[in-house]
């Protein structure tokens, strides 16, 4: 697919998806839904990728559905519209690849639901987020009626979204939306550091199983069925080809080398998960 809305990048095991319409100030269109679905479906199938790294061109994350070109639709049930916030969001929780957002300005409606199911929002200590949905007669999208909570906890989900009101950089820290803040300069490197140290310090399948694991357990589990999934996974990582190059790389005081692909060396992994409730 060609990306009009977007930018796709892999280097040195890390792909870069970036939002580009920042003369738009990267208003969400049904272009950049279709673009930015096969850009974490693309970066999940590309076994040179360890992790995936999501940002925005310009001073906006994204201000949320593109009102200046997105009208009314004429069939309220079009999928094209009823799915367009969960095309993005479900490659994203399916992904075996850590995920780490960096925000570097507003982030409002869909611009910031759609961030919620990766594993890290590093943000510019000046951002600003918003669940504007009420405001606008619209309904919250992206799974973001189950991930808001789980973040911020239910009382806090209540508030923003009731309210719509904007958030700053350090109430979205303190309530737990945001890993960490930093100076708009230096958030591109704080992302990136924090993608080479997964990329070279975490084995592929550990990883995914990780992510994946915490979010079906959080959403369908329960301590008898994370004892199940356990009983899959940990013989799998003992079998896998990674745990004797990570005890070793520790004995030998070295960095591992790891070779593990989650995507082809578990790929039971989606039916453990199923099954695990
Ligand atoms: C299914 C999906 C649903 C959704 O996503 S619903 C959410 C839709 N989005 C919104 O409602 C956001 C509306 N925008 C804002 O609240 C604010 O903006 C921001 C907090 C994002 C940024 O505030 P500030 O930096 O003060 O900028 P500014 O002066 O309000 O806006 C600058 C220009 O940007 C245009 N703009 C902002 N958001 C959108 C948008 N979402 N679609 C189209 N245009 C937008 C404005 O109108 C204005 O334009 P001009 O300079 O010509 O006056």
């Amino acid at each position: 697919m060609t990306y009009e809305t977007i930018k796709y990048d892999v280097t040195d095991a890390i792909a870069t998806i970036t939002l580009h319409r920042p003369e738009a100030r990267n208003g969400f269109t049904a272009a950049m839904s279709n673009e930015l679905s096969d850009a974490f479906t693309r970066a999940d199938a590309d076994d040179a990728v360890k992790v995936v790294v999501f940002t925005a061109s310009g001073d906006y994350f994204c201000v949320g559905m593109d009102m200046s070109v997105q009208g009314e639709p004429e069939d309220m049930e079009d999928p094209e519209w009823v799915e367009w916030a969960t095309r993005v969001a479900r490659p994203m929780t399916n992904s075996n690849k850590p995920i780490i957002v960096a925000i570097p300005g507003a982030a409002v409606g869909v611009g910031i639901t759609m961030t919620l199911p990766a594993d890290f929002r590093l943000a510019a200590d000046d951002a600003r987020f918003g669940f504007v949905f009420g405001r606008r007669g619209l309904a919250p999208e992206a799974g973001s009626l189950w991930y808001l909570p789980q973040l911020v906890g239910l009382a806090k989900a209540k508030e923003w979204m009731l309210t719509g009101r904007l958030v700053d950089a350090s109430e979205g820290l303190s309530a737990g939306l945001v890993t960490s803040l930093h100076p708009r300069a230096e958030l591109s490197e704080a992302a990136y550091t924090l993608a080479r140290e997964l990329a070279t310090q975490m084995a592929p399948t550990s990883a995914a199983v990780i992510r994946r694991g915490l979010t079906a357990m959080t959403a369908h589990g329960s301590p008898e069925a994370a004892f199940r999934l356990d009983r899959k996974t940990i013989p799998h990582a003992l079998r896998g080809k990674d745990i004797g190059e990570g005890v070793a790389a520790f004995l030998e005081k070295r960095d591992p080398k790891f070779v593990g692909v989650a995507r082809t060396d578990i790929p039971q992994l989606a039916d453990w998960l199923d099954g695990a409730e």
